[in-house]
């Protein structure tokens, strides 16, 4: 399968190409899509915080002008990330994705967090550099172990409050510094519902830009005790038959896959494939 979009650091001071544009609302559209001809978009008057090379898709140069706040342009409509990823066109999404991080990243570290002096972008690999402390800041991106855990015929699902009402999901968790992948599993599953796992196994990983997680997926078996869901942060947990499920996440999430992965397993369906 061809790769329609990769990663490039590009020159900004070179001229040409397209670019996409992204402010607080999302990503500008209209009804040619998501990419612009470069110059003719630097002429519409938006308030550009920074610009930034990104990479190609179907081999031509793309770039990113990031906006100050929210913005107003007649005739173009703007759309959030999680829209762009659960409908349309997947490669557009990857570069949306890869867009979205380095212009949050970017954002973020426009001052030296050893100085304070501003920093500026570098051209031959992708960091934000200050000078006075020769000091490099690359993008940001946070590991994160996600884990179905299943019993024979049932998986252990849970809800946070801030899912859509009715969908459980796996359980996840950020890493800690001095944790391996397996031991910030075993500690999110006792943190967020006091049961413990065995026979951990890394099943894949996903990018999940929101805003720069990187998700690392495990299947594990339950081991023992039983479910407490954590005040505030888990407002159900249960035990769900593969044949009786409740509402999932969306379909290109790991989650998903985790959870389809193991059902077709117990149903003997053809294996899922990963949206990557
Ligand atoms: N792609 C997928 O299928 C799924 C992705 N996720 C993602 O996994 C990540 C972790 O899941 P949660 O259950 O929300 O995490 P969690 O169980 O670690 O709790 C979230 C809390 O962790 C803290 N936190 C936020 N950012 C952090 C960071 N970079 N490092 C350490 N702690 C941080 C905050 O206090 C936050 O309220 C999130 O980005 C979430 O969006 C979660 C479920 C499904
Ligand atoms: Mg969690
Ligand atoms: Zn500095």
């Amino acid at each position: 399968m061809s790769q329609r979009w990769t990663t490039a650091v590009l020159d900004t001071s070179q001229p040409g190409g397209w670019a996409v544009a992204r402010c607080a609302q999302g990503f500008a559209f209209d009804a040619n899509g998501v990419l612009f001809p470069r110059e003719w978009l630097k002429k519409q008057n938006l308030d550009v915080l920074a610009e930034h090379g990104i990479g190609h898709f179907d081999g031509e140069p793309v770039y990113l002008l990031e906006l100050h706040g929210a913005a107003d342009w007649e005739g173009v409509q703007w759309q959030g990330l999680r829209q762009f990823m659960m409908q349309g066109d997947f490669d557009t999404y990857k570069m949306l994705a890869y867009a979205a991080q380095i212009g949050t990243w970017a954002r973020e570290h426009r001052f030296c967090g050893s100085c304070g002096q501003a920093m500026t972008q570098i051209h031959w690999e992708r960091a934000m550099y200050c000078q006075a402390c020769d000091l490099r800041s690359y993008p940001r991106i946070s590991p994160s172990m996600i884990v179905l855990i299943t019993r024979g015929d049932e998986i252990l699902l849970a809800r946070s409050p801030r899912f859509v009402t009715g969908v459980y999901s796996t359980l996840a968790g950020f890493a800690e510094p001095g944790e391996s992948a397996e031991d910030c599993v075993r500690r999110e599953v006792m943190e967020e519902v006091q049961v413990t796992v065995r026979n951990i196994r890394y099943m894949g990983s996903q990018c999940w830009p929101f805003p720069h997680s990187m998700m690392l997926g495990f299947h594990a078996e339950y081991d023992s005790g039983d479910i407490v869901p954590q005040a505030d942060e888990i407002e159900d947990a249960q035990w769900f038959n593969v044949h009786d499920l409740p509402p999932l996440p969306a379909s290109r999430s790991i989650a998903r896959y985790l959870i389809d992965h193991y059902v077709a397993e117990r149903l003997g369906l053809p294996a899922p494939v990963l949206p990557g």
